[in-house]
């Protein structure tokens, strides 16, 4: 199978070795230092299960053509630009995984109900990502991967259990989508297909809109940010918060909160949206903290918690110059 990681950083470095380790002809749209390294030396990742070098092809959309499957790995503030070049990587047939962060561009889509269709010009700005690829091609995508660019070329992935979990926007089981599961599991990533990709997504969102506003506050680890009572007992409830959101949209879940929690209390890792701010990249302030309060407010649930977090990581954000609030 052949397949192109759009944004070979941090999370698209990860995915892109283990597909190469999986045997799919992997290629990397990437740029500047990291496009250079990974011509020169290949890409590497440092994972609990051992060091993995993989040789692939990597430069542009028009030097590496048309694909059978595409993986967007930008942040989201990097869609639009990214949406102005994947037009070479598109063949008739390409499917197109988002696997970040946050409320993808194309939730309400194919959603059902009152909502349907709506857009959120937040995450999709003038509609450059649906114009490009279009909801057809589309599948959503969760990470659950601590991954950390340490040099050009070299990703540390800090646990052991990684999962990729995909689904149609419509629900539906496809072989587009399991072909793409399986090419990532043959290469030591679990592949997931799920019927509830906005659950999925979700339940990973809860930690990143519930921890993340915290740890820019910290400027610490997820760990060390849980580790005074004060803040994970606010942590706690801003989880309840994201949960009641969930659950107003119809996306509701079950989850057992202290085991979470404890499980982030032992990741040493900063979240992408901390390393951003640390290393000056636009943050992924819209996608992961501010839409989904907008949904929040569409669907009537008070977050009074994330109210307060996400107002003072917005600030943070907007005062080094990384965000520009609409
Ligand atoms: N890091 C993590 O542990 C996790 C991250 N995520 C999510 O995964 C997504 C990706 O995050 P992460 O991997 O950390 O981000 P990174 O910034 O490490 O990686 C994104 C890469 O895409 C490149 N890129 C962006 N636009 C283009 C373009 N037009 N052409 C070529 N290259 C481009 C960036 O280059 P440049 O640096 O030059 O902009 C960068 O190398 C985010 O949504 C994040 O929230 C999810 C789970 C965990
Ligand atoms: C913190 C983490 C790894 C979620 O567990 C993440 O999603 C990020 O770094 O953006």
């Amino acid at each position: 199978m052949k397949i192109c990681v759009f944004g070979a950083g941090a999370i698209g470095g990860h995915l892109a070795v283990r597909l190469a380790k999986g045997g799919a002809e992997t290629s990397v749209v990437a740029r500047g230092a990291q496009l250079d390294a990974i011509r020169r030396n290949g890409l590497a990742i440092e994972a609990p299960d051992g060091r993995f070098e993989a040789r692939v092809a990597a430069g542009s959309a028009a030097e590496l053509g048309p694909q059978d499957a595409v993986i967007v790995t930008v942040k989201a503030p990097s869609l639009p630009q990214m949406a102005e070049s994947i037009a070479p990587l598109l063949g008739p047939d390409t499917t197109v995984a988002f696997v970040m962060n946050g409320i993808p561009w194309w939730y309400f889509d194919r959603h059902g109900g009152a909502l349907d269709g709506r857009r959120l010009p937040a995450v999709d700005p003038g509609d450059a990502v649906r114009n490009a690829i279009g909801v057809g091609r589309t599948l959503g995508g969760v990470v659950y991967s601590a991954c950390t660019v340490t040099e050009p070329g070299v990703v540390k992935v800090e646990h052991a259990n990684n999962r990729v979990i995909l689904g149609e926007v419509d629900g539906s089981l496809s072989p587009r989508a399991q072909a793409l599961a399986d090419a990532l599991s043959a290469g030591g990533v679990s592949g997931e297909v799920t019927p509830s990709i906005r659950r999925e997504v979700w339940m990973k969102l809860m930690g990143n809109l519930a921890q993340g506003p915290f740890t820019i506050l910290s400027r610490q680890g997820i760990g060390g940010t849980l580790a005074d009572p004060a803040v994970r007992a606010a942590i706690k409830r801003a989880m309840q918060e994201a949960m009641a959101i969930a659950e107003a949209l119809g996306q509701g879940f079950e989850f057992e909160l202290e085991k979470r929690i404890a499980a982030s209390s032992r990741l040493a890792h900063k979240p992408s949206i901390l390393q951003d701010l640390e290393l000056g990249r636009p943050m992924e302030i819209d996608a992961l903290f501010r839409v989904p309060l907008e949904l929040a407010r569409l669907a009537g649930v008070e977050t009074p918690t994330l109210d307060l977090s996400v107002a003072l990581a917005t600030q943070a954000a907007t005062a080094a110059g990384l965000y520009r609030p609409q």
